[in-house]
């Protein structure tokens, strides 16, 4: 069993907990993990490092538990369900990955299935949360385990028919409440994804999310804040203690339901989830559940130093022995090779298990050259004794050393076995040339032997032939001509005379029968002798004769072996030709791979250039998207200012308008103003005159006014002056005083007419100043805000312009962008085909790599056989020459005796 501990610290963050690389520091205490996860952390991050690596290892029967356990409120069911969209939790995304996986496998035929299995653990008492009703499950030994019994499978098909599960499960966990229905009821709640190809168990893992943490039971604040009666803080207890006794090797399986019904997960595979808030409430019961994990995992790293330890010794000891191995037997051989098997196994099937993941590739590397050699001992023949600084050398824990000092040594010996193969292959074909020189020389001995018996025949035929001629033509003499009847006669005669010289040859021949009979008879007792001896010759002759067969046999199995060795000859140079093609072909293609590995390094160098270049031209552009926002946004405000400025030039123009008829009124008030003035002018010329004519008249009247006065004061300043004169005195005094007031009147209206006049000229006058000088301001004004307007208007249309030429680089840009990305595709895939063709070629490669090797061996063996039937053959042919000599001896024996 391996175990990997994870941490997550939930939001909000409180500053009590320090979370740096793998480690969470607080008050002094540091604690380990595998990795830790801040607040900030999201689910996806928490499923790609905990759970993820786990499902791609469930397709090869592998299973796993994954435990979330942590204090109240620390965010153990958020982790484990979460919400909606990107904040689905760690089931809602393991099930959709299985089911993506099964649907591929589906595609391709097999009956693959997910099924699903949700139940809970309250005080120790299993219920099966996917049928209501179902409570107290016990437990049942099955094929691959302990398991719950009677505990329902559910096949999935889709995601939504998962959530549909997992709903149902929650609504029959709700319904398990306490009196009081705020208070959450602590249970042990567990779901299980099985991977079954049709029937088989494939691979399995269940998620259980604790009930709070291993404290709780002891916290006063959950007990208080929970209602926990004893029988709750017992059963949380006794799980929690059983859960830490079987995480550390102590087989405390039945101690609980929790760890007996999660036994074949525990028992592969842990992965543990503390998940923490750093509310300062809960900072006691945090650094308890703290401390508890630190356990966990000490006493884990332990016992995996311990194995490490181990499993290196025993691979120490494998290599030592290989190295002292000259020879190999099978049982020797066996045990190794178990032993390497067992540790193989146990690194796959326990990955982490025996450390980090590149510790278990060491391992298993070094498995694999051992393996190796183990094998190259059982094959090859034994190493030469090395020297004691060859062996120190080996010593060394460098595996891949002794590899390649095996490799040439392995090469050198090939090369002395090939020049040795091809000496040996010299002298059989020289072996061989001179048996077929022999075997010539006896089929010509056997040729002539058979034309001798030939010409033997022949002349015996025409002996016959002439005799059957002889009583042919006496048969047929009557009707035959007299000459050709003389012709044969005298033929018979000269017949007849031979034949009588044979006669007397035979006479002769007889006679020296007769004294060779007499020889005869005195070499019959040396015939018999002889006869005897032939007999025995005879025996020797079939035994020579069954030789001569087996010669035959031999000498056919030799032309076999020779056609088949011409034939091996004639394929190994084909062969060999093909070899030296096909190495030509893969050194092409290698110089080609590294050619397009060039490539692709300056495809990647010219990637990461581009990328380089993009990266810039994206900043690039997202400066200019900037500047152009910025160039938008102060187009808009200048837009703004226009339209403003616009407006208030069409208000300028207006005001301008209305000033202009304004100013019309004026001049024409002005106009009539001045009309008025001339008029008033005149009236106050013509009131002038008539002043004047009427101070002229007042003069006159004045003076006769004196005139009379003087004399009314003379007429007056006597006693005697009648009241009639002093009644015009009187008269006159007021008359005069109502002129004085008169004409006092008339100055005033004189001075204020004129003043009046006056002010009103000047009113006028500096009105039409004031209209001229505002005209000429408005005038200013107007230009001065109508050569703005152009500015504005001017740096309007550059700015557009500008807008224009940033969106078509900006367009540009992006579609260089993507053509960039869709080279480095099109690049990527390239380099993944030659990759992929490389490794062919390096397969094929090793594939004739390793048939050149059998067929060296089986080459080798078949000289070895052939050598071997050439011995004998040779032998054969000396013994079988022995008994041609015997067997000429026999004849010339036998022609002696015969004559
Ligand atoms: N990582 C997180 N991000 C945001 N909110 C979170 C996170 N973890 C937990 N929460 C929120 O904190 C609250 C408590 O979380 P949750 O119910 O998962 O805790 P718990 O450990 O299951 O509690 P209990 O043991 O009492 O059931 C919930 O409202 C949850 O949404």
């Amino acid at each position: 069993m391996s175990l990997q501990v994870f941490c997550r610290m939930r939001p909000p963050s409180s500053g009590t907990f320090s979370l740096r690389n793998n480690t969470i520091t607080t008050k002094g205490n540091s604690f380990e993990f595998n990795s830790v996860f801040n607040e900030n952390s999201s689910q996806k991050e928490i499923f790609d490092y905990t759970t993820d690596p786990i499902i791609n290892n469930l397709f090869t029967n592998q299973s796993a538990c994954i435990l979330l356990f942590g204090p109240s409120e620390s965010g153990k069911t958020y982790t484990l369900r979460g919400g909606e969209g990107k904040n689905k939790g760690l089931i809602y995304r393991t099930a959709e990955k299985i089911l993506n996986i099964v649907d591929i496998q589906k595609n391709n035929g097999k009956a693959w299935e997910l099924r699903v299995s949700v139940f809970q653990i309250y005080q120790d008492i299993i219920s099966d949360l996917m049928v209501f009703g179902s409570r107290g499950l016990g437990m049942v030994e099955k094929e691959q385990g302990v398991a719950v019994d009677g505990l329902s499978e559910h096949v999935i098909g889709s995601i939504t028919d998962f959530r549909t599960h997992i709903h149902h499960a929650f609504q029959i966990r709700k319904t398990l409440v306490k009196p009081d229905p705020k208070l959450k009821v602590k249970s042990h709640f567990v779901v299980t994804f099985g991977v079954f190809d049709g029937i088989r168990l494939i691979g399995n893992v269940g998620f259980v999310e604790l009930a709070g943490s291993e404290n709780a039971s002891n916290d006063q604040s959950v007990i208080k804040a929970n209602c926990l009666s004893s029988d709750e803080k017992k059963s949380i207890a006794r799980s929690f203690n059983a859960l830490s006794a079987v995480i550390n090797h102590q087989p405390l399986w039945k101690e609980s339901s929790l760890t007996l019904s999660l036994k074949n997960l525990i028992e592969s595979k842990v992965v543990l989830i503390l998940t923490l808030s750093s509310i300062p409430s809960l900072f006691k019961h945090t650094l308890a559940s703290l401390k508890f994990t630190q356990r966990l995992r000490d006493n884990q790293s332990s016992r995996t130093q311990k194995v490490q330890l181990s499993l290196k010794e025993e691979l120490q000891m494998i290599r030592s022995d290989l190295k002292e191995a000259k020879f190999v037997t099978g049982d020797w051989a066996e045990t190794r090779e178990n032993a390497i098997e067992r540790i193989e196994e146990l690194i796959k099937n326990n990955p982490g298990f025996v450390g980090s993941p590149a510790e278990c590739d060491e391992f298993l590397m070094e498995c694999q050259i051992l393996r190796k050699q183990l094998q190259m001992l059982k094959t090859k023949p034994p190493l030469p004794i090395r020297s004691e600084s060859a062996r120190r050398r080996s010593a060394s824990p460098v595996c891949e050393d002794i590899g390649t000092e095996r490799d040439i040594f392995l090469n050198q010996k090939m090369l002395s076995l090939q020049t040795m193969n091809d000496s040996q292959i010299r002298k059989i074909e020289e072996m061989t040339g001179q048996i077929a020189s022999r075997d010539q020389e006896i089929i010509l001995l056997h040729n002539k032997i058979n034309d001798l018996e030939r010409t033997v025949y022949e002349k015996d035929r025409t002996v016959q032939k002439l005799e059957n001629k002889i009583v042919e033509t006496t048969s047929n003499l009557v009707p035959v001509e007299k000459e050709i009847i003389h012709e044969l006669k005298q033929k018979l005669k000269n017949k007849t005379s031979a034949l009588s010289d044979m006669e007397k040859q035979l006479i002769s021949r007889n006679n020296s029968y007769n004294e060779i009979k007499f020889k005869y008879d005195v070499e019959s007792s040396a015939k018999k002798k002889i006869e005897d001896e032939y007999s025995q010759m005879r025996k020797k002759n079939i035994d020579l004769s069954d030789l001569e067969k087996q010669l035959l046999t031999a000498n056919n199995n030799l032309s076999e072996l020779r056609f088949k060795y011409d034939v091996e000859v004639s394929s190994r140079k084909k062969y060999e030709e093909e070899c030296s093609q096909l190495r030509k072909k893969v050194e092409e293609l290698s110089q080609k791979a590294m050619a397009l590995e060039s490539k692709n390094m300056i495809i990647a160098q010219k990637l990461e250039t581009n990328d380089e270049e993009l990266n810039s031209a994206k900043q690039e552009i997202d400066s200019r998207k900037f500047k152009a926002h910025q160039l938008s946004a102060s187009i808009k405000e200048m837009e703004g200012t226009i339209n403003l400025s616009a407006e208030e030039v069409r208000r300028m123009k207006y005001e301008m308008s209305q000033l202009r008829s304004e100013n019309q009124m004026f001049r024409i008030e002005k106009d009539n103003l001045f009309q008025e003035n001339c008029e008033l002018r005149d009236e106050n010329n013509m009131v002038k005159d008539e002043l004047k004519s009427l101070s002229a008249q007042l003069e006159d009247t004045n003076q006769y006014i004196r005139e009379k006065e003087s004399a009314l004061q003379g007429l007056s300043s006597g006693d005697n002056c009648p009241p009639i004169v002093k009644k015009k005195n009187k008269k006159i005094k007021l008359l005069k005083e109502n002129i004085n007031v008169l004409q006092q009147q008339l100055k005033d209206c004189q001075t204020l007419a004129e003043e009046e006049i006056k002010r009103a000229l000047e009113e006028r006058d500096q009105a039409l100043n004031e209209i001229e000088e505002c005209k000429g301001t408005q005038i200013h004004e107007l230009s001065i805000v109508e050569s703005q307007v152009e500015i504005i208007e001017e740096q309007l249309m550059k700015l557009k312009d500008q807008n224009a030429k940033l969106t078509t680089r900006e367009n540009e840009l992006s579609r260089e962008l993507r053509n960039a990305e869709n080279g480095k595709e099109k690049y990527k895939d390239m380099v993944l085909e030659l990759k992929e063709e490389i490794k062919v070629l390096q397969d094929q490669l090793a594939e004739m790599d390793e048939f050149a090797k059998e067929y060296i061996d089986t080459h080798r063996k078949d000289i070895k056989d052939m050598k071997i039937t050439e011995e004998k053959a040779l032998v054969l042919k000396s013994r079988i020459r022995a008994m041609h000599d015997v067997k000429n001896m026999i004849q010339a024996h036998r022609v002696q005796l015969n004559n």
